[in-house]
């Protein structure tokens, strides 16, 4: 039972106080069901602002190299409250009164329907906002040792409850007895049960969760239908795949295919951007027919997992725009050239009163031949796979905020990962989907490898954007059809022009130079001239990020680092 006793920010202090105190109490007492801790039987972990007991001996799941995944969930959810959570600062639902909400693609995102921002670009508390009481119901549906759900009863302001749930017997145990020693057993609930029946419980109960953190072993496919269910309108979901063979591997097409609804690019340098993508059809297609929306937030490429930042709202208008959001890729199995198909077309038409409707008819295609107009190679076939942007400029920017404002070095170590991933998300191309790396476009074409600015800046005298992309290093998304980006490569050789005669005839290389009057005829050559490599507007960004020397990586990976196995049963 909590204890409430009003509204104000002093009386939610006391009330939080009071309800520490009492659990510090019963804790020392050994009363209402707790137990005497002993922490020298145990094994202490300290991450974040919690202490973890674990067994000596090993019977409970805990990775240590999923603190980036943790530090990182704590400034997302903060970040959902500060912008889309407090129903009381945010109107009925936490909705921001039907205003439009802005995209990726919003340079100033904080020009239109929200709060102001401060000169230190925090948000604008409303009047509401220092009063506001907890209130926020968390559920972390595969806890292992509650490590995650403690972290949040001490980390994230608002917090009303989370239930911190497992299907293991001992995993249950350990998230009890670690509440109780970090003092948060008032607001963290253990729960034994199957996260499927857990949530599909709390929809029966309409004692829905505001945000649902899913961090399960492997894929995420069979807990979604459940947590769409059970999530309030708004709330926020996080969502974690580790099966990457399947997601972006080359041996499983089909096993993606029925999991995910979908193909993956395999062998394609961009199968880690192809995850994220079909992680995010398949919460899509799953939200659509309970005529949901899921909105990414922030999707990211993470060492041997992904993890993506899903806002769900029921939004009949978003549903209708989702086949134009779904895609399928033709991706040259020799060359890498990629092409997308949009699966439908959204066409918005003004009437002559200047009343706006949307037009949804099929899509044409396909956009490519049968075999690779560079290449001659043959064309692979991936998705359907979700075809939107990948995350939220405003959502990353707040993120970004709280990581540089509230939180420490001493408290969240991979602070600086954090900034490094995030500022590299923010900063791409939002609705180019994909990347190309210069390195593998210079092995086909026997070139030396260019600086990447000298490519960006060869595109970017022909009027095309680039931009780097989170998922991996040495890459470029860009706006650009092929024909440029082959063209800028070759011509970006300081060596000058290449020597056919001295290049293998069967080798792709060969037959893309060789092919080069076909694809680019004298008639689009004109468009190319004004090619140049002196620095510009697009190549002085792509250094500045540079400059910024951003750690993408895990900082002291440990030994053995990577996925970690399940833990094995104790021995009896
Ligand atoms: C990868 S671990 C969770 C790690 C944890 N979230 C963290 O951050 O440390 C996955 C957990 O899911 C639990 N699990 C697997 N299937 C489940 C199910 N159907 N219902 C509830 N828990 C389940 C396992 O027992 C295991 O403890
Ligand atoms: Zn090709």
């Amino acid at each position: 039972m909590s204890l409430e006793f009003g509204s104000g920010r002093p009386f939610v202090v006391a009330s939080k106080m009071l309800r520490a105190a009492i659990s510090k109490i019963k804790s020392r007492i050994g009363g209402g069901g707790s137990s005497f801790i002993n922490p020298d039987d145990y094994n202490v972990v300290k991450e974040g602002r919690a202490e973890i007991l674990f067994p000596k001996a090993e019977t409970v799941f805990y990775n240590p190299v999923q603190q980036f995944n943790r530090d990182l969930s704590v400034c997302c959810i903060k970040a959902w409250d500060n912008l889309y959570g407090n129903p009381a600062r945010n109107g009925k639902n936490g909705r921001r009164n039907g205003r439009k909400r802005p995209t990726c693609s919003d340079e100033d995102a904080t020009s239109s329907g929200k709060r102001r921002k401060l000169k230190n670009n925090a948000v604008e508390p409303s009047a509401a906002e220092g009063a506001a009481a907890p209130y926020m119901k968390i559920l972390e549906a595969l806890s292992a040792t509650g490590l995650r759900a403690i972290r949040y009863a001490h980390e994230i302001p608002h917090v009303k409850q989370i239930v911190a749930n497992d299907l293991l017997p001992d995993a249950v145990e350990s998230i009890r007895r670690n509440a109780e020693f970090n003092k948060v057993d008032h607001i963290v609930t253990p729960n034994l049960d199957d996260a499927n029946v857990l949530m599909y419980r709390a929809k029966a109960e309409n004692t829905k969760y505001h945000v649902i953190d899913l961090d399960p072993y492997g894929t995420v496919t069979p807990f979604v239908d459940a947590a769409l269910q059970s999530i309030e309108e708004d709330g926020l979901m996080l969502v974690t795949c580790t099966d990457l063979s399947v997601l972006a591997g080359n041996g499983y097409p089909e096993k993606c295919f029925a999991l995910y609804g979908g193909v993956n690019m395999a062998s394609h340098e961009s199968s880690h951007e192809s995850a994220l993508r079909l992680v995010l059809n398949l919460l899509n297609q799953s939200a659509a027919k309970y005529r949901k929306s899921v909105e990414p937030l922030l999707s990211l490429s993470i060492d041997f997992y992904v993890r993506v930042f899903v806002k769900v709202r029921t939004s009949p208008i978003e549903v209708k725009n989702l086949q134009s959001k779904t895609m399928i890729t033709y991706h040259c199995s020799q060359c890498g050239s990629y092409h997308n198909q949009p699966l439908g077309r959204a066409t918005e038409r003004v009437s002559s009163k200047q009343k706006k409707s949307v037009k949804y008819s099929v899509a044409q295609g396909p956009p490519v031949d049968s075999k690779c107009k560079f290449c001659s190679g043959t064309y692979h076939l991936a998705g359907p796979m979700y075809g939107a942007p990948l995350h939220n400029k405003e959502f990353i920017e707040e993120v970004l905020r709280i990581n540089r404002e509230e939180h420490t070095d001493d408290v969240y170590g991979t602070r600086k990962r954090i900034e490094g991933m995030l500022t590299l998300a923010k900063n791409e191309l939002c609705d180019s989907p994909f990347y190309f790396s210069p390195n593998h476009i210079s092995s086909v074409l026997k070139l030396q490898v260019p600086p990447l600015k000298r490519i960006v800046a060869g595109l970017g005298s022909l009027g095309y954007n680039c931009s780097l992309t989170h998922a991996q290093p040495s890459s470029l998304k860009t706006d650009a059809p092929w024909e440029a980006i082959w063209h800028v490569m070759k011509e970006s050789d300081h060596a000058g022009k290449k020597d056919l005669a001295k290049m293998n005839p069967n080798s792709t290389g060969f037959r893309i130079l060789a092919n080069e009057p076909q694809w680019l005829p004298d008639s689009h050559r004109e468009a190319l001239a004004k090619l140049s490599f002196e620095p510009n507007e697009q190549s002085g960004q792509l250094e500045k990020l540079r400059k910024l020397k951003i750690v993408r990586y895990q900082e002291n990976p440990t030994k053995n680092w990577g996925p970690k196995a399940r833990p094995n049963a104790p021995s009896k």
